[in-house]
């Protein structure tokens, strides 16, 4: 794949709280096809349980949630460098960084990013982007 190919790839960033870390490892797996397509950015350990499964991704890991990689991919959004945000909330524990998270959700907001925070939206988020990168091939 060359550069022009490799820019032209849709970005996600994935992101999951502890408790949902397993449930989006094992979604990433059973769309493997379709993230195999993107380029991803992720949290920290996020990203390193990721990439320990399904180890041919385009996955960069930035830092850990509570440590700044929250913030990190919303100033990635506020460039204008991510197509689609998942990110697998666990509403359940208190998070010492939650101002981060709120930080997060409000710039995909303002940028009108599209973003899942819970596996059925990710569904539907992933069934678009393979329709219009589908839509893109057919044209
Ligand atoms: O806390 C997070 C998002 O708010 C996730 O961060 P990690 O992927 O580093 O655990």
């Amino acid at each position: 794949m060359d550069n022009r190919e490799e820019a032209q790839k849709p970005v996600l960033a994935l992101i999951a709280h502890d408790q949902k870390k397993d449930d989006l490892v094992d979604f990433v797996g059973r769309h493997i096809s379709h993230f195999s397509e993107c380029r991803i950015f992720t949290t920290g350990t996020t990203g390193s349980r990721i990439i320990a499964e399904h180890k041919d991704l385009d996955l960069m890991p930035l830092k850990s949630g509570p440590l700044g990689g929250d913030q990190q991919i919303g100033g990635m959004i506020a460039e204008g460098n991510v197509d689609g945000l998942i990110f697998f909330v666990d509403p359940l524990t208190p998070m010492p960084h939650d101002v981060d998270v709120k930080a997060l959700m409000r710039l995909a907001i303002v940028y009108d990013i599209p973003m899942a925070l819970n596996r059925s939206t990710a569904e539907i988020l992933l069934t678009n982007f393979a329709e219009q990168a589908d839509g893109e091939l057919d044209a």
